[in-house]
């Protein structure tokens, strides 16, 4: 018997007038806090009092944190998201304002049920029985773009998905208006800050919130968040680590998404994983290096990897394996890393995990995070001073560390530290957010988590896979070269091709026919070249890669040698 009642009239959406003073109200704390931080930070520092501003500062912190609470909690919308992100840069807010934003999420009030299912019905064109077996009224979570409600299939489409129990994502009434609304108010913010040259120097204000505009507009177009889903589980196909909830197409549209109902132990239920038999510092580890392996091989995050949205699901023995995967929720949000941010992002990874400061240096400048202006040798040297006395903890050994140790690093590299010289490309927003997100759900996990630990491992992969990047390039390199310089780019291009498939080539009677045809000083340029070629792959490739370099050189160099020999003879 279904237990889905029959709809109601229902009215959403913001009126002209709500529109208006909501509008408003942004505008006025935004211009507001903006006053308080230019009078103490800027003016009263001016006029000699910078310990005036210094001594407040904590408590106006708090004040702030306070009153952006109690705003997102009663307007909601994007402030609610303004909140979530505000409240993962742990990295750089202090904690007064972290904490009070932290449970901002849980405290948006639901939509009464009988608008949901107006909008569900409208959305379907039909009665929700004639979708559903059954709806539970009572919403699982209220968040901020829409809720989410347990129901079960019709027979027909448990036949068809092999599914019974599922969620059902619905948007709030009147969403996309209110969305308009508080990105218009942040358009405003954000170029208010731009004539601030304190923020202008380090961040493109107007970027940033079209950057944000555009991953919120996608997050109210649930059929793209599937898409999404679809894309990340392609991603991790065949990794038994990795698992996400199947898409019921059927009953999904722009404003209703139904979702296999994967709900397992959450990501930070510690008692619950032992519980299971599950050790809460084995999951660390791995959450890390998947969401590792999504910034850094893949390119396509989850931008939103807080513990509401990771679930471990226990495996069954049988099913081999590990007994365990980090089910993923909520697609809404995702980033991606373009290929050549990700190649500066593994080589930042790699000096850090290096300990490597001028390497670090060169890195952060390729993926455009330093000010152009910065003076490179005082941050190297900075840097390196940093590695050596903690990098090789944690995050939550480094909140022990003695403030003082600090203070003296301040003194001793204060151009830097007061220059700062790092400025925020608009691509770095969610990345850093995904970031500090899994370090706030690794040290959860286990306090003494060290994502070193984990990005070592990561990292010494990654070099691995560069060098044999590079040897190939290099083997690459040789074989065109000598193929433009003995005239034979088309003959060559098959060589080419299976040296990318890691294949072994062999020359083929034509190549060496070709090759004969050759004078005597072609030859010999040929042979330099690929002499040359093998030098550098060799001065690449490392003895850990020996067997790797070895291939790819015999590779470049066979056909040639071959051909070269097969010419002296005559044919
Ligand atoms: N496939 C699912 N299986 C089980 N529970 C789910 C599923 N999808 C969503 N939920 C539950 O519903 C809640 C809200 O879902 P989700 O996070 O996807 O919504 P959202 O509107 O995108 O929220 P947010 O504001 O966090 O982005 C989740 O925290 C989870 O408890």
């Amino acid at each position: 018997m279904p237990s889905v009642r029959p709809a109601y009239s229902t009215s959403s959406g913001a009126g002209a007038g709500d529109t208006k003073a909501r509008y408003r109200r942004i505008l006025r704390f935004a211009a507001w806090n903006l006053a308080v931080t230019w009078w103490f930070e800027l003016f009263l520092p001016r006029v000699g009092l910078a310990r005036v501003a210094e001594r407040t500062r904590a408590k106006r912190m708090q004040r702030f944190a306070r009153r952006f609470h109690d705003l997102a909690v009663e307007l909601g919308g994007l402030m609610i998201k303004v909140g979530q992100f505000l409240s993962s840069r742990l990295d750089v807010l202090p904690p007064e304002i972290t904490k009070e934003l932290e449970g901002l999420q849980d405290e948006v009030p639901a939509v009464p049920f009988p608008a949901i299912r107006a909008l569900a019905e409208a959305e379907f064109g039909a009665p929700l029985e004639r979708v559903f077996d059954w709806v539970d009224e009572t919403p699982i979570a209220a968040a901020s773009l829409g809720q989410a409600h347990r129901a079960r299939l019709l027979p027909a489409d448990i036949a068809d998905t092999g599914l019974q129990n599922v969620v059902v994502k619905v948007q709030r009434p009147g969403i996309e208006a209110i969305v308009d609304v508080d990105l218009a108010a942040l358009r405003k913010v954000g170029g208010w800050l731009s004539h601030i040259r304190l923020v202008s120097r380090r961040a493109d204000m107007p970027a940033l919130v079209e950057e944000f505009a555009l991953t919120s507009f996608e997050e109210i177009d649930y059929l793209h968040e599937a898409a999404n889903s679809v894309r990340f589980a392609e991603d991790f196909a065949g990794d038994v680590r990795v698992g996400v909830p199947q898409v019921v197409w059927e009953r999904s549209t722009r404003r209703v998404l139904t979702l296999e109902d994967v709900t397992a132990i959450k990501i930070t239920d510690a008692e619950g994983l032992r519980a299971a038999g599950i050790d809460p510092a084995d999951v660390a580890p791995v959450f890390a290096s998947v969401m590792f392996e999504q910034l850094f091989t893949n390119g396509f995050f989850h931008a939103d990897p807080h513990p509401g949205n990771i679930f471990v699901t226990p495996v069954p023995a049988e099913a081999g394996g590990q007994p365990w995967k980090l089910t993923f929720i909520d697609f809404g949000m995702m980033g991606e890393v373009t290929a050549s941010t990700r190649s500066g992002l593994r080589k930042l990874l790699i000096a850090a995990a290096a300990r490597d400061g001028k390497g670090l240096v060169a890195a952060i400048r390729d993926v455009g995070v330093l000010v152009p202006s910065a003076d490179t040798v005082e941050l190297e040297r900075a840097m390196t001073h940093l590695f050596g006395r903690f990098g090789g903890m944690g995050f939550a050994e480094l909140r022990d560390v003695d403030p003082r140790e600090f203070r003296d690093f301040g003194l001793e590299f204060g151009d830097v530290v007061r220059s700062l010289p790092f400025q925020l490309p608009e691509n770095f927003l969610l990345i850093i957010r995904t970031m500090s997100l899994t370090s706030g759900v690794c040290s959860s996990l286990n306090e003494k988590f060290n994502l070193w630990d984990s990005v070592e491992p990561f990292a010494a992969q990654l070099l691995k896979d560069e060098r044999g990047n590079i040897a190939q390039d290099v083997g690459r390199q040789a074989l065109d070269i000598a193929s433009v310089t003995l005239g034979l780019p088309r003959r060559v291009d098959f060589l080419l091709t299976r040296l990318d498939e890691g294949s072994l080539p062999v020359a083929t009677p034509r190549l060496e026919r070709q090759v004969a045809r050759l004078d005597r000083s072609s030859r010999r340029a040929a042979s330099a070249l690929v002499f040359a070629g093998l030098v550098i792959a060799g001065a690449v490739v490392r003895a850990d890669d020996a067997v790797l370099g070895t291939v790819l050189m015999i590779a470049s160099v066979l056909p040639l040698l071959h051909g070269l020999w097969v010419g002296r003879r005559g044919v």
